[in-house]
């Protein structure tokens, strides 16, 4: 491609060669630089990309996009530019033919239910035989493909590529979780969103998001890349908040929730550890749905789904059908093992709120103690004591007994963010054990436990990796559980 048209529309501050040379690929990373790439060099959280400019044309680069004045030997032709960023999205868009104008393109965000919500939409989409993509914190499906994600909303180079092929295998509609922070680094700029969702707003990522103002800003940021229609949980405090500010957009609003007046919203909601029934009420009719997913987190993320299909005119029964065919989500209120009243759940609740909800869910159905195994991560710059304080509230209150542990460490001390919580834990009254072993945290809580009681394993979910400073380790929760109640029987018999 001409990088003429790569750049086109790329606002620039000052261009140094010329415009007339080809770009056969685009790279963020000066480690993907191949022969005639175009390489942005991105002024990172970590490490400054325009210390690499020099190896990127070595590698063959011939065309340096950059936000900082920088020396560039070479027949480079150097654009700079306000933000490398949003640049990039605007060329990554232009070099794979701006994708996103031929699919349905539906955004998701919110702290919480982002990732479940994907997973029900797509099976509606599909029961009603409309071909769609997937991405996010699971992976990206595309087709019989499923391709890891380094981050839930990918980086705008990816994230263009993966569309591209949607469009490309007639994949028509792709729903994505979209984060925070890929909304504030502008992932996701230049693509054409037709549905938003929003799901709820509880304190996270406060790392990068200063204070709650800023984080719901960051997430209201999508409701004004989307075309057609915003779909708002209005229980949701932040839900209504975004509500007042897009009442006004032009585009299609609809609501859903359980306890205050929504356009789509449930009555007769019957709960039981293995899903949820309930009848759902919409503007063009009434269903009995069926969520094989324990708890109200569940009816509003079905609902969400619901109402993104209503919007799409997706009959009833298709819906129905849709949400029935959803029997499980990994690591998403998993049950890995379950005899009688003792059972052991894996769950991706990182948060305050998302654990909170998650313990009380699995109330109702505990005959003996609730026991939880949890850890709270370390973000980058580690700015996490609060959550730490913040979960450790939430695990005194709602679990019987704690296991604290650790949880993705990476280059931080994982005793003194398990001192800090054991700390907290105390001052709460918590009845805990700490054992920064994840492993060895897991076995505890299964060799502990009796015959009618519920644990429940946190933070974790889908993730088969533990990180401790620069390494990744495989670890697979389930096969730890496993193992653990095998040993436990076999002691238990002989
Ligand atoms: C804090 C954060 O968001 N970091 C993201 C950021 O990395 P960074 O700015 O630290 O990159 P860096 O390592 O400093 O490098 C700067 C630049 O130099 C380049 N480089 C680096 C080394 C080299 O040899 N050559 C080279 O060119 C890098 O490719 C990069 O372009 O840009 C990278 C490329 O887009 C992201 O992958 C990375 O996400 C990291 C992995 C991350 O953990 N992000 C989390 C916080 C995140 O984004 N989470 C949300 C989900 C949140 C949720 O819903 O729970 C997500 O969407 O995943």
């Amino acid at each position: 491609m001409l990088l003429s048209s790569v750049v086109q529309g790329l606002e620039w501050n000052n261009i140094e060669g010329n415009l007339d040379r080809k770009v056969e690929a685009i790279a963020y990373d000066s480690r993907d630089v191949v022969n005639d790439s175009l390489f942005v060099a991105i002024s990172g959280f970590a490490v400054d990309g325009h210390q690499f400019i020099a190896n990127a044309v070595e590698q063959g680069a011939t065309t340096i996009i950059l936000e900082k004045e920088t020396p560039v030997r070479g027949d480079v032709t150097v654009i700079k530019v306000e933000n490398s960023r949003d640049a990039l999205a605007r060329i990554s868009a232009n070099f794979y033919g701006n994708p996103t104008e031929k699919l349905n393109l539906v955004g998701i965000t919110g702290t919480n239910g982002k990732t479940s919500t994907t997973y029900f939409i797509k099976s509606i989409f599909e029961q009603a035989k409309r071909s769609t993509g997937l991405i996010g914190t699971t992976g990206t499906m595309i087709g019989d493909q499923h391709i890891k994600n380094k981050n839930t909303t990918p980086e705008s180079l990816n994230l263009q590529q993966f569309f591209s092929k949607m469009a490309d295998t007639q994949t028509d509609n792709c729903i994505m979780e979209v984060s925070s922070h890929a909304l504030n680094l502008r992932r996701v700029a230049y693509s054409d969103f037709n549905i938003g969702i929003f799901t709820n707003l509880s304190p996270d990522h406060l790392e990068l998001h200063k204070d709650m103002d800023e984080y719901f800003e960051a997430k209201a940021m999508l409701f004004d890349l989307t075309k057609e229609c915003n779909i708002v949980n209005v229980d949701d405090e932040y839900g209504r908040r975004l509500i007042q500010r897009v009442k006004d957009y032009g585009t299609v609003l609809l609501t859903y929730g359980i306890n205050q007046k929504a356009d789509i919203y449930p009555t007769n909601i019957r709960y039981s550890f293995d899903g949820t029934t309930y009848t759902v009420n919409t503007p063009s009719g009434s269903a009995e749905i069926t969520v094989n997913l324990p708890g109200d987190i569940y009816v509003y993320n079905s609902l969400a789904a619901i109402a993104c299909a209503y919007a799409s005119d997706i009959s009833l029964a298709e819906i129905q059908q849709g949400i029935l065919k959803v029997t499980g989500i990994k690591g998403r209120m998993e049950t890995v093992y379950k005899e009688q009243d003792y059972k052991v759940i894996v769950d991706f609740s990182h948060t305050e709120a998302a654990l909170e909800k998650a313990l009380n869910t699995l109330r109702p159905f505990v005959k003996g103690k609730l026991v939880l195994v949890f850890g709270v991560y370390a973000d980058e710059s580690d700015q996490g004591k609060e959550k730490r304080v913040g979960m450790s509230h939430t695990a005194s209150k709602y679990a019987d007994f704690s296991v604290v542990t650790s949880d993705n460490p990476k280059k931080h001390d994982q005793m003194l963010i398990i001192d800090e919580i054991a700390a907290a834990m105390d001052s709460f009254n918590g009845q805990y054990k700490a054992i920064p072993d994840r492993e060895e945290a897991i076995n505890y809580a299964i060799e502990a436990s009796d015959k009618d009681d519920t644990i429940l394993i946190a933070g974790k979910g889908h993730e088969t990796t533990q990180i401790i400073g620069d390494q990744e380790l495989p670890f697979n929760e389930r096969e730890i559980v496993l193992k653990a109640l095998k040993r436990k029987k076999q002691i238990v018999r002989s």
